[in-house]
């Protein structure tokens, strides 16, 4: 297939910029590129792949038209309610997507790493995950840490409700079936996560740093270029690397 076009959700955000630069860089062509307020339907009509990093209700728009149109998602946009993310499990049975909360190389590699270690180290090795990001993120935790808890409650078959979401007061002392997360804010941090695993005498921490929007936005657009064409699917950026 020749190059998709592109149709960039969010355009004028953080992600919209990095994702336009991305796509010049790339050679890529940008069917449309909108914000809340622009005509959606149209925009979708023009392109082949959505790529959409604007706000749970701008998903929500994109849903609709992706099934009106039957056009590729690639949805990078965090902080969905359980209903949102209900209905992109739902699309994906009638058209191709690729959904992840990091379109980064090196944050998918941590999510391999992360289950790597969270199977290898027992429950002796108590599990915290740590997040930083910019003073203008909206949602937390970042859908990138919500990920790497997910990986560790799977590896160690916890429930969701393992997860212990900061800590105050008399919390008596930490048991060994939950699992801590922790959202700090602050400044222009682009993006860091670490995951602990701290037992007694020792303890291992995985760490990764984004220090430029950019390697997010190229990851977005392999997996634009990567889902064109593709049969019906939920994907993430696993399958577009190749790392399962
Ligand atoms: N998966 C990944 O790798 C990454 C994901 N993200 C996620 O992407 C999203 C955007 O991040 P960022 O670019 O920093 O945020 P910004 O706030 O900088 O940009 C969001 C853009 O989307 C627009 N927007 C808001 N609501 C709608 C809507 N209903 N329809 C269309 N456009 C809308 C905003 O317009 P206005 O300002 O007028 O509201 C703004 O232009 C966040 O959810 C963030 O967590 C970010 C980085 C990487
Ligand atoms: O909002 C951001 O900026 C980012 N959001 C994503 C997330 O919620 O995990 C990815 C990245 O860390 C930047």
């Amino acid at each position: 297939m020749a190059s998709p076009r592109i149709l960039i959700n969010g355009a004028k955000g953080r992600m919209g910029q990095a994702l336009l630069a991305a796509a010049r860089e790339f050679n890529l062509p940008v069917g449309a590129a909108i914000d809340l307020g622009d005509d959606l339907a149209a925009a979708v009509g023009q392109s082949d792949v959505i790529v959409d990093f604007s706000s749970p209700a701008g998903t929500r728009a994109v849903i609709d038209q992706a099934l009106a149109q039957k056009k590729a998602l690639v949805i990078g946009t965090t902080g969905h309610a359980a209903a949102v993310k209900a209905e992109l499990i739902a699309l994906a049975a009638r058209v191709p997507c690729v959904w992840s909360g990091n379109y980064s190389v090196g944050v998918n590699v941590l999510f391999a790493l992360t289950r790597q270690a969270a199977s290898l180290l027992d429950s002796n090795y108590d599990a915290e995950v740590i997040e930083m990001h910019h003073r203008f993120k909206k949602d937390a935790p970042s859908g990138t840490a919500a990920r790497l808890a997910e990986i560790i409650l799977e590896e160690r078959k916890l429930a969701p409700d393992a997860l212990r979401y900061g800590r105050e007061g008399i919390t008596g002392e930490r048991t060994s079936t939950e699992v801590g997360m922790h959202s700090l804010r602050g400044g222009d941090v682009i993006g860091d996560h670490t995951v602990v695993f701290a037992a007694l005498g020792e303890r291992v921490e995985l760490t990764h740093k984004a220090s430029d929007r950019a390697i997010l936005a190229r990851g977005a657009l392999r997996a634009a270029q990567w889902i064109a064409g593709r049969p019906a699917g939920l994907y993430d950026m696993q399958d577009v690397l190749g790392l399962r």
